[in-house]
């Protein structure tokens, strides 16, 4: 009934955060919020936009039936009129119509205005709910949807999968009389849930089905990490990381200034630092080369003054020596000089002993010659007279009684020079 859609690009859009992924047909981004009754679609929606609004987006939140004029009356037909029976036919072609003029009212120039576009329900609810439910061919119900949407897709579609008694307990406790369709027996709603978990199936790129028998913020994280990977940033997202990215370039050039301020305060520091060292270690060494010389010179002069002591004592020692050797000199001298003079006294007694000897020769010569003599006299005077021979007796010094003396001195001569051989010989 419907022929082949005729796919229709629209102008690029803005920047998409799948590298190498496909052209994008608009700048905007189309989520569809999907599942039975009572699953939790609006809350999940409301969370969402909320937090996308925080990021900076433009989020336009909206639902299929009712987000337009059209699509309140058609809520109120399809849902709400009791007086006339629907067909399932003319029911999905009521859909189609609603979404139709959402598509061409709301979505389409939100999507062009690069708004996010979150809608409470789109073609997989058609799907499931004509097709799954009522039984219409899903090929029919499918190439009916994409008329209405005359090609345009949701980038992704959050199905939110829940157990039907599990979402009418949740119903339940809402308030509002269940519409046509959450009236439906369990079964119908089995096959809805079915068909809608069949779907994401055959795509599974676009879907992201999550179990929503979880706690609602559970389910919007799970949501949010999704678009995370999905949706660029947002304008007030790229300005503020730009300023960020501004700020950190500020900072680095002012922590690389101050690296370099701190590498140059460095260098002149450690400049200073060697520099100093570098004199300290001159002073040092000044200092020690000074100890040195003075230790050099002092021991120069201690060395000096040794040795002119030494050559002192040396000179004292050798005058002491030369006085010694004079002395001796001296002594030697004047022993030599007492024994010349000893020699001499010596000789001198030997002449004095020889003269002795000599002069007591002599004497005994002179009295062996005047004995001799007086004897010849004797002789004679005895021969002439005996008072002649007194006489010459007393001539001879000797008393005529002494006649007999005279006799034995001249014969005792020879021991007295004897005698005086040997008073020589010991003075010698
Ligand atoms: N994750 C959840 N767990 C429990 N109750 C929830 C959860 N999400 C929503 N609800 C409640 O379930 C009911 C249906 O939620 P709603 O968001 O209106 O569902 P839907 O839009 O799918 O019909 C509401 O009373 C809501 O407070
Ligand atoms: C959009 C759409 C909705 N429906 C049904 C599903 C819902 O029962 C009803 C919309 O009711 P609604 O109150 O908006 O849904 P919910 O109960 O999840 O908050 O319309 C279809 O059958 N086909 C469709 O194409």
């Amino acid at each position: 009934m419907v022929g082949k859609l005729r796919g229709r690009r629209w102008r690029p859009g803005g920047p998409s955060r799948v590298a190498g992924g496909p052209e994008r047909a608009y700048a905007g981004w189309f989520i569809a919020v999907e599942g039975g009754d009572g699953v939790g679609k609006s809350t999940q929606i409301s969370a969402v936009a909320a937090w996308l609004r925080g990021r900076g987006f433009e989020v336009v939140t909206t639902r299929e039936p009712g987000g337009t004029p059209l699509g309140d009356e058609v809520r109120n037909l399809v849902l709400h009129a009791r007086e006339h029976r629907l067909g399932a036919r003319a029911e999905a072609l009521l859909f189609a119509a609603d979404r139709a003029d959402h598509m061409e009212t709301v979505v389409r120039p939100a999507l062009e205005r690069g708004a996010v576009v979150l809608t409470d329900r789109h073609v997989d609810s058609s799907v499931a709910y004509q097709s799954g439910g009522r039984g219409l061919a899903a090929e029919d119900v499918v190439a009916l949807s994409a008329f209405a949407t005359d090609g345009v897709r949701p980038d992704l579609v959050v199905l939110l999968d829940l157990d039907p008694a599990v979402a009418r307990a949740r119903r339940e406790e809402r308030t509002g009389v269940p519409d046509k369709l959450e009236a439906e027996a369990g079964d119908f709603h089995e096959r809805v849930r079915a068909t809608f978990l069949a779907r994401s199936k055959q795509d599974p790129e676009r879907y992201l089905v999550i179990d929503a028998n979880q706690g609602p913020q559970i389910l919007t994280g799970a949501i949010q990490d999704r678009l995370d990977g999905l949706l660029p940033l947002s304008a007030e997202e790229t300005e503020a990381a730009a300023k960020r990215a501004a700020a950190l370039a500020a900072a680095i050039a002012r922590e690389r200034e101050f690296q370099q301020a701190r590498v140059a305060e460095e260098a002149e520091a450690r400049a200073t630092a060697e520099a100093e060292d570098r004199r300290a270690r001159e002073e040092e060494l000044a200092e020690r080369q000074a100890a040195e010389q003075e230790r050099l010179r002092a021991a120069a002069k201690e060395r000096s003054e040794r040795e002119a002591a030494e050559q002192e004592a040396r000179s004292h020692a050798e005058a002491e020596q030369s006085e010694r050797t004079e002395t001796q000199r001296r002594e030697a001298d004047r022993r030599e000089q007492e024994l010349r003079i000893q020699s001499r006294q010596d000789a001198l007694r030997r002449r004095e002993a020889e003269l002795a000897v000599r002069q007591a020769e002599a004497r005994a010569k002179e009295r062996a010659r005047l004995a001799a003599a007086a004897a010849k006299a004797a002789q004679e005077q005895a021969r002439q007279a005996p008072s002649l021979t007194d006489d010459l007796m007393r001539l001879g010094g000797l008393e005529p009684e002494e006649s007999g003396a005279v006799e034995s001195s001249v014969v005792q001569t020879e021991p007295e020079a004897g005698g005086a051989d040997a008073s020589a010989g010991e003075g010698a």
